[in-house]
């Protein structure tokens, strides 16, 4: 052999060596001439006795097909198979995975045959899995009735639901396929803003959990529980870009049977509306949501004028009657997403999402002229009363909900002092003051 045939040599040993698959070169009748380290490794602990001399004896248990598959080639050389999957053991369930090796045999002449050999367990578990989670999802798909599925886009628009969503919604396919998932909601009850939070919430947290009003097709509504979170693939990564699952189940039994309880705790037993509690609860939540994803949030603080000469004139009871009236003034003015609540008294307070300080001092401007220009009628006694109003914005100034609210009632002690009946607004690094 000459020096450069040898050296050529050296070099294909050394690659079949140092190759990162399983390499086998055998005779016709299967006896080993070369085997690499890693076949070797492969084979080992199926070889009856750790006797690697022959492939086809070493795999005769296992994998008979492959000698088989050898016999009957009949061409002179070619592929005789191409990744042929063989499982060598079963695995232990929670222990170990199945040890799936793929071969891939190839004739080089009359008497040599080269056997690629890989180990595919992992693929083959990770087939596995996509299969069992598409079955399972399938299955959930189709056959809960209980709750509708939908899987959103990283956009939050509708890419897939199961047929709940129909009975549950009544919607059609071509109602929500491709709509953002918003199309769930009344209008008024959220805005973008809040519904790409949610997308966000739960990329942060893992889920997203709200209660609230949902929107069937035909514009009526439940009360439903909606939790989104990110969807994961068969290796347990998100998706990129990501993509989510929302599942939406009607509530509203489970609402009445604990209304009277959420009714007591959050809510005022003389207006109905929310109570202090739940104010600073939801204020709380809705500050700290600002905080992370920086966006407007404005709060209205409301006071009755001179309500003590209007219990003093009318009597007490008929003094209730105009806090009620106050407060469906409120109601009237603001957005289903906006919080209402009576805080004390005669104050009264207004959370408004995504809103400046324009769009408050707008609102309450709305609420103030709402309410002068009201002649209300009580037990055939004609009232007029007034509200002032103060205004405040989060800012980075802004550190809680305490601050914007004591901002706010600095904004209305200013209103009353100017003479009531009106709206002031305060700027909270500036603490400017701007008279309407
Ligand atoms: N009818 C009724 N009155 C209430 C209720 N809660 C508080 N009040 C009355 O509201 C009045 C508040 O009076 P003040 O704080 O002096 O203020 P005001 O008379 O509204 O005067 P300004 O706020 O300065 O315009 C008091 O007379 C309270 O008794 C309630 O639930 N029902």
């Amino acid at each position: 052999m000459s020096d450069d045939l040898k050296s050529e040599y050296e070099s294909l040993l050394q690659f079949l060596y140092m190759a990162p698959v399983g390499l086998v070169q055998m005779k016709s009748d299967g006896e080993i001439v070369m085997i690499n380290p890693l076949s070797a490794q492969l084979l080992l602990p199926i070889a009856p006795d750790g006797d690697l001399s022959n492939f086809f004896i070493t795999l005769e248990n296992i994998a008979p097909e492959l000698q088989n598959l050898c016999s009957s080639f009949t061409k002179k050389r070619g592929q005789i198979c191409d990744a042929l999957r063989v499982q060598l053991t079963a695995g232990i369930p929670g222990k170990e995975d199945p040890k799936v090796l793929a071969f891939s045999l190839l004739k080089l002449d009359a008497d040599r045959i080269m056997a690629v050999i890989s180990d595919v367990s992992l693929l083959a578990k990770r087939e596995k899995q996509l299969q069992h989670n598409e079955a399972w999802f399938n299955a959930i798909f189709s056959g809960v009735t209980e709750y509708a599925l939908v899987s959103l886009d990283s956009d939050g628009n509708i890419e897939n639901w199961n047929v709940s969503l129909e009975r549950l919604g009544k919607y059609t396919a071509n109602e929500v396929e491709h709509k953002p998932y918003s199309i769930f909601f009344p209008k008024d009850s959220t805005d973008e803003e809040r519904l790409k939070d949610r997308l966000a919430e739960a990329d942060e947290n893992g889920w997203s959990l709200f209660e609230s009003w949902c929107l069937r097709s035909d514009g009526s509504r439940f009360w439903g529980s909606s939790i989104i979170s990110p969807l994961e693939n068969a290796l347990h990564e998100h998706f990129n870009p990501p993509r989510y699952s929302l599942i939406i189940r009607d509530i509203t039994e489970k609402r009445n049977s604990t209304e009277d309880l959420i009714k007591a705790s959050f809510n005022d037993h003389l207006t109905g509306i929310s109570n202090r509690r739940a104010f600073f609860e939801v204020a709380g939540i809705e500050f700290e949501r600002c905080k992370k994803r920086p966006r407007p949030l404005s709060l209205l603080a409301i006071d009755a004028d001179h309500f003590k000469k209007v219990n003093d004139t009318f009597g007490h009871a008929t003094g209730d009657e105009v806090l009620k009236h106050l407060s469906a003034v409120l109601q009237d003015c603001v957005r289903e997403m906006d919080l209402v609540a009576r805080i004390g008294g005669e104050e009264f307070s207004a959370l408004l999402p995504s809103t400046d300080m324009q769009g408050a001092i707008k609102i309450a401007e709305r609420i103030r002229s709402s309410i002068a220009e009201s002649l209300l009628e009580v037990n055939g006694q004609k009232i007029r009363y007034t509200v002032s109003i103060g205004v405040s914005t989060v800012n980075e100034n802004v550190t809680g909900i305490d601050m914007l609210l004591k901002i706010a009632d600095e904004a209305l002690y200013a209103s009353k002092h100017g003479g009531r009946n009106r709206v002031t607004a305060i700027h909270p690094q500036a603490v400017k003051i701007i008279d309407q």
